[in-house]
């Protein structure tokens, strides 16, 4: 038996963002494998016009929780959905809902965050200080709480080059900002948040940095552990391999990749891309919760989820895998062939963008114009590179995350438990992972038919051929040009036919001579 799954059992468990990637993920393992855990409390807010119980009805019926109702028929009466906003004061919940998560729950998945890039300081304080901060309060007067487990980022620190388990204070204490923030201008702000983010690429990272820090300022005598993933990418195993359900991350460009939109990218082809499969993170993140709470360590323990140090795959190796991938497995309706190179330098990804993703657009907006449609695909390569120019920190450098503490918990698994929440990146085949990543990312994302494949190739096919027919014409057209101006460019025309015709005479006659 599990010690870890029997550690659940039994349990009133509060996650916060369960309607999230992450959070997914980690109610289909709890349901999964602690069957008999006594509630999910999940907080959720009604979005898309969609309410609470439609929200989680949709989310519990997707094909993620298939597994899990197998295990666990009544999954419906585990699932206690709360409304929250974390925009809002008590995190909008209401006082017969707080009272009841005050008495029964003995453990916290912090999971909600915005992990937006491009969210203004004030939103992203909101979202990832104000309302960790609310959380710890209420988590304050729990009657019952065992531990409380809090996601940030690997990232969080990424001004820094090499990375401890360990809290790093920023320049600026979180109250003084969010007392600041609460009378300032907007204009003000979006001034300021240059300097405070402290040569962060956005407010994301910093905002999970200072949400480290009030955990680590009003932590009282709260049991608490700190998870810090890198790049979470697809599931590796389980439930079952390549399942994805957002843009986020890699995903985006991958789509683009396959789509035959992107054809360049700017990295540093030898930087490593850490990414980290979801079923891998949650299997830490439970193990930790487990062992925090058994073990009860006298401070905040960091555990780093990365793969960088242990098991590198690099940025080349991850494209070239991609396009492997998509070669077998195309997506359908693409735009152009996937084929895509790095670039390494300002100037050859001007010229690239310019030549590979910009005139191509341009030229098929203007056929789109002319056959009386509505012309798109500039706008779509415009927010492509908006999104590559918000990646571009992440995929043009490298850290080092030390893993002492990740390694200690690793070593204080049972052989059953290293199996069953098994988070050593070590064992993960790169090959093989990144391509059910992208096989994931078209059957759950796209919801595109495996069958479909053949004619995806045959579309493939297609758009060879008048590439080639394009490149053809468009040479005959820029040759002509030149043969009707310069006597060089005829001397050299006519150098190379007879050369042609000389082989073909020769290597005519050879054969009739063989004969
Ligand atoms: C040798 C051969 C080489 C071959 C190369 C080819 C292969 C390439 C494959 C490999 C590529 C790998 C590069 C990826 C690098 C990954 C780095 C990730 C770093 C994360 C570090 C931190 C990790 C964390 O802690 S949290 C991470 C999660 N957070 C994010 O990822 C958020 C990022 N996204 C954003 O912040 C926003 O989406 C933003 C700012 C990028 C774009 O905002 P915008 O307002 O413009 O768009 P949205 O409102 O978000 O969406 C509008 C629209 O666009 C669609 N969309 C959203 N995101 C993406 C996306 N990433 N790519 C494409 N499309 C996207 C979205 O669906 C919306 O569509 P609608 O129809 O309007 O709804
Ligand atoms: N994905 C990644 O690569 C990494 C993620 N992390 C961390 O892991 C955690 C989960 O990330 P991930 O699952 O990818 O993020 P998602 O964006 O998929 O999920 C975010 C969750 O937060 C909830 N949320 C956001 N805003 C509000 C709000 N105003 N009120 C209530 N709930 C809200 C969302 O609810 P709703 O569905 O209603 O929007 C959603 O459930 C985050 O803390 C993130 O920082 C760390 C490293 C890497």
């Amino acid at each position: 038996m599990s010690v870890i799954a029997a550690f659940y059992g039994g349990k009133s468990i509060l996650i916060t963002g369960a309607t999230g990637f992450m959070g997914k993920v980690l109610m289909e393992k709890l349901l999964r494998t602690s069957p008999d855990l006594k509630v999910i409390y999940i907080l959720v807010r009604p979005k898309a016009g969609q309410s609470l119980q439609q929200r989680v009805s949709q989310m519990m019926n997707c094909k993620l929780f298939e597994k899990a109702k197998e295990i666990c028929p009544n999954i419906f009466e585990k699932i206690r959905p709360i409304y929250s906003d974390l925009t809002k004061p008590d995190l909008g919940i209401s006082k017969e809902d707080l009272e009841e998560l005050l008495t029964h729950t003995n453990i916290i998945f912090h999971c909600a965050a915005t992990v937006r890039f491009d969210d203004p300081l004030r939103h992203a304080l909101q979202l990832n200080v104000i309302a960790t901060q609310q959380l710890l309060f209420m988590a304050s007067q729990m009657l019952k709480l065992e531990v409380f487990i809090h996601f940030s980022t690997a990232y969080s620190n990424c001004n820094l080059k090499h990375i401890d388990e360990v809290i790093y204070p920023c320049s600026v204490e979180p109250k003084k900002l969010i007392d600041s923030v609460e009378w300032l201008d907007d204009s003000i702000i979006e001034e300021i948040t240059p300097k405070l983010i402290e040569n962060r690429p956005n407010t994301y990272t910093y905002t999970k940095a200072l949400g480290e820090m009030v955990v680590y300022q009003e932590r009282g005598n709260l049991n608490i552990a700190i998870i810090r993933p890198s790049i979470v990418g697809a599931s590796w195993q389980e439930p079952f391999p390549g399942w994805v359900d957002n843009l986020n991350g890699p995903n985006g460009l991958i789509i683009a990749a396959g789509k035959g939109f992107l054809h360049s990218l700017k990295a540093t082809p030898k930087a490593v891309a850490d990414v980290v499969p979801v079923d891998l993170v949650i299997n830490l993140t439970l193990a930790v919760g487990w062992h925090t709470a058994v073990h009860r360590p006298k401070s905040i323990l960091i555990y780093h989820c990365t793969s960088g140090s242990l098991n590198p795959c690099l940025w080349t190796d991850l494209g070239f895998q991609v396009l492997a991938t998509f070669e077998k497995a195309p997506l359908e309706k693409a735009f152009r062939r996937p084929n895509a190179d790095f670039t390494t330098n300002n100037f050859s990804t001007y010229l690239w963008n310019t030549i590979s993703h910009m005139a191509p657009a341009v030229m098929y907006d203007f056929y789109l114009r002319l056959t009386g449609r509505k012309p798109r695909m500039a706008k779509l390569m415009n927010r492509m590179l908006k999104t590559i120019s918000m990646l571009d920190y992440f995929i043009n450098r490298s850290w080092e995350w030390s893993s002492r503490n990740t390694e200690m918990l690793m070593s204080q698994l049972s052989n059953e438990d290293q199996k069953l929440f098994d988070f050593d990146v070590r064992h993960l085949n790169w090959l093989e992972y990144t391509e059910n990543y992208c096989l994931g990312i078209k059957k759950y994302l796209l919801k595109e038919d495996m069958a479909g494949i053949p004619a995806a190739k045959r579309h493939l096919r297609m758009l060879r051929n008048i590439h080639y027919l394009f490149n053809t014409v468009l040479f005959l057209i820029i040759w002509r040009f030149f043969i009707a101006r310069s006597q060089m460019a005829r001397n050299v025309w006519y150098f190379v036919v007879s050369l042609c015709y000389k082989f073909l005479s020769y290597f005519r006659a050879s054969s009739t001579f063989r004969h």
